[in-house]
């Protein structure tokens, strides 16, 4: 999995490891961290204890990634493996990233401000060597850099024609059950396999509320992340037809109660500052879960209530157990 920033990426990161956990199959996890590497393109050297040989079956962490290179990761994975990432409308994504990435002291400038005159802060503060792309950062995360490259140019669209032949499926975190269900039919799990606690988000005074006409501004601003997820959001929903409104409808329902019963079991407390489990961008709370020690689904219960962080430090634990 491409893992975008600020798309829901971890709730889907937490299914990914589960089943990899569960089936035992080969993770390859970030050395440290939650980055195989922010700064280096994607190389297995930044692989946690890779004898350069091995191949993997699931890869689900942040990396600095490179379309152009999708072949050196293909090099690294087993045959057979799927490859998907996950968009959410820009104006949703931006706005968290914006927030939660300490935007306002990167353009000197809060979101309202930002959004009168983007081009101008941009173009004062903006580095080559960011981390996060402050311009079309689903695209970069995909590996197209679209920070400098002027609205309108074709290479956003040739860029997307090469994400769909590469993408088995591409995630929309807008409509992430619908998503779901399309993955457990791919990879034909159980229900069980695509229920999840929602990962990572803000609690709601963390959030910037936004007019519609920042919104727009937003999807201007960040034009190729909009052609991007328009065309995404498109072929989801031809996707969802294909596999049948109805038959849709009745499984994303039982998704959901699926959801709400592991909830009630799963969780004692809903946390959102000072989980020492937890990074916490200054001032930003970030919900997370205390497992109910009573659950009746222990296993299940203490993967969905295991933040990132903890998570690849258990498979590394693992992984270092076995040699
Ligand atoms: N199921 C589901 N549906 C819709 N949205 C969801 C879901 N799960 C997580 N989220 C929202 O995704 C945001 C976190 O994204 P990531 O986990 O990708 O963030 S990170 O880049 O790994 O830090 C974060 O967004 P914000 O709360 O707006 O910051 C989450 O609320």
């Amino acid at each position: 999995m491409i893992k975008t920033h600020k798309c829901s990426s971890s709730t889907l990161q937490n299914i990914l490891l589960r089943r990899g956990e569960d089936r035992d199959v080969s993770i390859a996890i970030p050395m440290e961290g939650v980055y195989f590497s922010q700064v280096y393109p994607f190389n297995r050297r930044f692989i946690f204890m890779d004898d350069g040989k091995r191949k993997y079956d699931i890869m689900a962490s942040h990396m600095k990634f490179d379309l152009g290179k999708f072949q050196d990761l293909k090099n690294v994975m087993n045959a057979g493996t799927k490859y998907l990432t996950i968009l959410r409308d820009p104006a949703e994504q931006y706005e968290s990233m914006y927030t939660y990435y300490g935007y306002p002291g990167r353009f000197g400038a809060d979101l309202h401000t930002f959004l009168l005159h983007p081009d101008l802060y941009f173009a004062n503060r903006e580095q080559r060597q960011s981390l996060q792309a402050g311009r079309n950062p689903m695209c970069q995360d995909n590996g197209f850099d679209a920070r400098f490259v002027k609205p309108g140019d074709t290479s956003a669209e040739m860029f997307i024609s090469a994400l769909d032949k590469w993408h088995d499926l591409v995630l929309i975190a807008d409509h992430f059950d619908e998503s779901l269900i399309l993955l457990k039919d791919m990879m034909c799990w159980e229900l069980d396999d695509v229920a999840y606690l929602k990962q990572n988000a803000r609690s709601k005074d963390s959030v910037v509320s936004l007019t519609g006409v920042e919104r727009e501004a937003i999807r201007r601003w960040n034009w190729a992340d909009t052609l991007l997820y328009e065309h995404f959001n498109r072929t989801l929903w031809e996707r969802v037809a294909a596999y049948g409104n109805e038959r849709m409808a009745k499984d994303v329902a039982a998704l959901r109660d699926r959801n709400e019963e592991l909830s009630k079991d799963c969780v004692s407390r809903t946390m959102d500052r000072s989980d020492p489990r937890m990074w916490y961008p200054a001032g930003i709370k970030v919900n997370s879960f205390q497992l109910n020690d009573k659950a009746k689904n222990p296993h299940l219960c203490s993967q969905l209530t295991l933040p990132e962080l903890k998570y690849l430090q258990k498979l590394r634990s693992r992984r270092s157990e076995r040699g």
